[in-house]
């Protein structure tokens, strides 16, 4: 067995070689944390997440380091324009991130490091290449002298000349291509102090210093969306590279959740939280919505694909369900079905390895039908195995808690709900009809729909 990924720097898909044997490393381009999430964001953790539960699953060892964007030109223009101190934004945006991550039952990575924690060494990458000609500092200001490296480019497979230059006359750059990896200090921002004197990061410069203090010089996959390849991929590339790191062995890119055929994002103002949408749907459908198209396919993102996901989830766990009330508790089967792996192999072939589990349950329900619980159980073993690597096991704890939680939860709403409408019924028998309709009136505030049956009143949580 050999897991295949496409390389975006190969343009093709390779055998995967680990560079120590069963062990995996890999690098992920987090957040910006300028904002809370949307959808798009999420994407892209539950991709790279479902990535390291098939190595695991694959019995490699795996380090998943995915940072924290804390300082960046975004994050500070907000500050200047809502006048919250800058960390004031990162921190709160960073738990929104982190609730978003968790909600959709995304692992915590080995690392998450925030870039404002690594600035020493990323004065160090700068020296670095100051003194080995690839940087030099103007005013405050150190570039990255795009020219002195042979290779740039070679990711995005273009040619320096083609490339806009977006210099200007006057910023002291040698090429208006070279990069900013640090800026010098403007008043009102944060700075810390260097040799060129006081400034700031910049984005590309916070990502090559923390891949290479966590994973090394060489380290296998490098991810995020496929927006960052160029500049900041490539420019994250050049820095490291030229320090003398290896650098990524391969580069995954996930695609894009789009509206109307265009990247979903903050800036175009087409986004849809993950805050908004776990109010709506499960999370856990949410996940099979995001996670189950093959990560280099884009999501456009629609309501009906949305309800869709919901009615093959749920048919999915209507199996799980039977199969449980019929014959108790199922463990997972500890070997996924081979032709499950061999989809998951094959580039994270996620709609093959889907296409499996439903035809699974298709024979599970046979089976149920036929009242062969032998076999029942035998599929659903399956059926949790194979869920469990794409995190979507609805027995698993992560999801589990919260139908516990749930269900108890309904207990009490419950007797609070029947306490205030024997109330309301004692309201009516005495004719105080203002007092019975300000109780239903309230009741239906909060959320519930009380319908009058011939059997006493029912209520459940109305549309929201
Ligand atoms: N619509 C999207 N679909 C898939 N991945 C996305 C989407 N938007 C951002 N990403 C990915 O999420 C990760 C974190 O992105 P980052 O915080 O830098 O946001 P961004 O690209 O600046 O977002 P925005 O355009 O909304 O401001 C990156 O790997 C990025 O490629
Ligand atoms: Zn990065």
């Amino acid at each position: 067995m050999t897991i295949r990924l496409y390389d975006t720097s190969a343009r093709q898909t390779r055998d995967f070689t680990p560079l120590t044997p069963g062990c995996v490393s890999i690098y992920l381009c987090g957040a910006t944390v300028q904002a809370a999430p949307h959808i798009g964001h999420i994407r892209s953790g539950l991709n790279f997440d479902i990535m390291r539960r098939w190595f695991s699953y694959r019995g490699y060892e795996v380090t998943f380091v995915r940072n924290v964007t804390d300082i960046d030109d975004k994050i500070l223009v907000k500050a200047a324009d809502s006048g919250e101190p800058w960390w004031s934004i990162g921190y709160r945006n960073e738990r929104a991130f982190n609730d978003a991550y968790e909600a959709l039952g995304c692992l915590p990575p080995t690392y998450e490091p925030r870039a404002t924690g690594h600035i020493p060494e990323m004065i160090e990458m700068m020296r670095g290449l100051i003194e080995r000609g690839h940087a030099y500092a103007v005013e405050g200001n150190v570039y990255f002298d795009v020219r002195s490296l042979a290779g740039y480019l070679r990711l995005s497979n273009q040619e320096l000349d083609n490339v806009p230059n977006a210099g200007d006359a006057g910023d002291g750059k040698r090429d208006g291509r070279d990069f900013a990896m640090w800026k010098a200090a403007k008043p009102g921002e944060p700075s810390w102090e260097t040799p060129w004197g006081r400034g700031r990061p910049g984005w590309h410069l916070e990502c090559s210093a923390m891949a290479h203090k966590y994973l090394g010089s060489h380290f296998d996959i490098h991810g995020g969306g496929i927006d960052l390849i160029f500049p900041h991929h490539e420019n994250e590339i050049a820095q490291a590279v030229a320090y003398g790191d290896d650098f990524a062995a391969y580069w995954a890119h996930n695609a894009w959740v789009t509206m109307s055929g265009e990247k979903m994002s903050k800036s175009l103002g087409n986004s849809v939280l993950v805050s908004e949408m776990v109010k709506r749907w499960r999370p856990i459908v949410l996940r099979y919505y995001l996670g189950t198209p093959h990560y280099r396919s884009m999501i456009e993102y629609s309501e009906e694909a949305l309800r869709e996901a919901e009615s093959a989830f749920a048919r999915i766990e209507g199996f799980v369900q039977r199969v449980v009330e019929k014959a108790g508790p199922v463990e997972p089967a500890t070997e996924v079905p081979l032709a499950f792996a061999e989809a998951l192999d094959d580039d994270l072939g996620v709609p093959q390895a889907l296409a499996i589990i439903h035809t699974t349950v298709r024979q599970g329900n046979s089976a149920l039908t036929a009242d062969d619980k032998e076999s029942a159980v035998a599929r659903l073993a399956e059926v949790r195995a194979m869920l469990g690597v794409l995190g979507l096991d609805p027995l698993d704890e992560h999801w589990c808690d919260d139908g516990e939680r749930g269900d108890d939860l309904h207990g009490v709403v419950d007797s609070l709900v029947r306490l205030v409408l024997e109330q309301r019924q004692a309201a009516r028998a005495r004719k105080d009809y203002g007092t019975a309709d300000a109780i239903r009136d309230q009741l239906q505030q909060s959320g519930l729909v009380i319908e009058d049956t011939p059997a006493g009143p029912r209520w459940e949580l109305g549309p929201r």
